[in-house]
């Protein structure tokens, strides 16, 4: 295979989420969500932007297709929010939210668009929130029921289904350190929504597995990075291995060898952080097999040791490579490492998805009306290679889906941070192609980097 071209049939698509693009949020009996609650209490977002109005995708879907359709992706990933289909997250159901994603899928299978479906993209039903949310156990099972209420009803329309998107955020970012929805502190709520997280991907795997005729394939979405010490002190990689162990592992280890790595559970008892010995059907249940798995990657982490750091001895470090406007590192060979680890320690022969990839500039319209992104173009770029090199190699990527499609609410940051390949003016809601949208439908069409 030459340089940079890819397999036949290669999947090709674009990727949101729901809370990030549709807006509309007290629209067709949509309950809240633990995202509207965070972003309307003051100084948790950006000048506290919100997602009420967004992208307005929920009524502009049908032009966002059209986009789409011109970029010549042949998917599509979106996540489903569950507080339209289940406003109190259980019992009574709301057709209404279900059939925007009906006409949605329509819309997209119209123009020969495949639906890689989202189940979980952060926006819990604030109602089930009150109940203890993913701390608590029996969410769940309430995330098994709203997720084979869909299997039901769409799964003849949809051919790939994805369970949580990044567990390690939503536990870590939600529970631990306070940036994201639900914005607590509190490491014990952390490891038990991960736990949760993780048996909720897996009794929805069973509904799946279960519901008999089932026609697509079901995964699981992680955020995976390469972690690195700063320096060439023992600590550092000892560091290193620690952030590893949290960010990666906690979850790829489960999944993937039953049970959570050794390591980190001694080091989480010794600060005195007894984790609950799970019990064994659910970590059997949590390792049953997958279909693919969905790998979102932007950059690498850069560890020192850090004794005064209560949880993790460790703080992350600024590296010398050039950055996104996220402040993240520029560093492709991180996924083409990445995913060479994935195949010899974990995933083997399994298809794995990209089902993030993408960075952050700080886009304008130029005066010619258009937006030149080259840093962009150079990131995806040079990813892209990346992952045309692992596939060389022998790993089983079957497809990449760059974030975003359009720019999009960034949780925390807000509209401030650009991921879209297509500009939002989101004063008049234009959608204008940024040069890296004109870049990837020639990728597309060539099945090849392209220069
Ligand atoms: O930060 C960029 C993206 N990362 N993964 C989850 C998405 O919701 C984010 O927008
Ligand atoms: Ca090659």
């Amino acid at each position: 295979m030459t340089e940079g071209r890819f397999p036949e049939g290669f999947l090709w698509g674009v990727a949101t989420a729901a809370y990030q693009i549709e807006g509309a949020v007290a629209e067709d009996g949509r309950g809240e969500s633990i995202w509207d609650r965070f972003s309307h209490t003051p100084g948790k977002v950006y000048q506290g932007h919100t997602g009420d109005v967004a992208c307005d995708h929920y009524h502009r879907y049908r032009a966002d297709v059209e986009e789409m359709a011109r970029l010549g992706v042949g998917a599509y990933r979106f996540s489903v929010a569950w507080p339209r289909i289940f406003p109190q997250g259980r019992g009574q159901a709301n057709p209404k939210g279900l059939d925007f994603y009906r006409r949605l899928i329509d819309a997209l299978r119209e123009r020969g668009i495949v639906p890689v479906v989202t189940l979980y993209h952060w926006d819990l039903p604030q109602a089930l929130q009150e109940r203890g949310g993913w701390a608590h156990r029996d969410t769940a099972y309430r995330f098994a029921d709203y997720a084979a209420y869909l299997f039901d009803r769409l799964d003849e329309a949809v051919p790939y289904w994805i369970t949580q998107n990044e567990p390690f955020v939503v536990a870590i970012l939600g529970h631990v350190t306070g940036e994201h929805a639900p914005g607590l502190q509190d490491p014990m709520a952390g490891f038990r929504a991960a736990h949760h997280l993780l048996l909720s991907h897996a009794l929805a795997l069973q509904a799946y597995r279960e519901g008999g005729r089932r026609h697509g394939r079901i995964g699981i979405t992680l955020n995976l990075s390469p972690v690195e010490p700063a320096g060439d002190d023992p600590e550092d990689e000892a560091a290193a291995r620690r952030l590893d162990g949290l960010l990666n592992r906690w979850f790829l280890d489960p999944l993937f060898r039953g049970a959570y790595p050794s390591d980190m559970v001694a080091h989480f008892a010794g600060l005195g952080l007894p984790l609950p010995e799970p019990p064994q059907e659910e970590m059997r249940a949590i390792a049953a097999p997958i279909d693919f798995l969905g790998v979102n990657y932007y950059s690498r982490q850069l560890v020192r040791h850090e004794p005064g750091e209560p949880l993790m001895a460790m703080r992350q470090v600024e590296g010398p490579l050039p950055k996104t406007a996220m402040g993240w590192e520029v560093y492709p060979e991180g996924l083409r490492r990445l995913l060479e680890r994935l195949r010899h320690e974990y995933t083997g022969e399994l298809p794995i998805l990209i089902t993030e990839n993408g960075a952050a500039f700080d886009d304008a319209v130029s005066p010619d009306g258009a937006v030149h992104d080259p840093a962009r173009v150079a990131y995806l770029r040079d990813h892209l290679l990346a992952v045309s090199r692992a596939i060389d190699d022998g790993v089983p990527v079957r497809g990449y889906f760059l974030w975003s499609l359009m720019d999009n609410f960034e949780w925390a940051h807000g509209y401030s941070k650009r991921f879209g390949v297509l500009y939002v003016d989101f004063d008049t809601q234009a959608r204008i192609w940024k040069d890296s949208a004109h870049w990837y439908r020639r990728v597309i069409e060539a099945n090849a980097v392209v220069d």
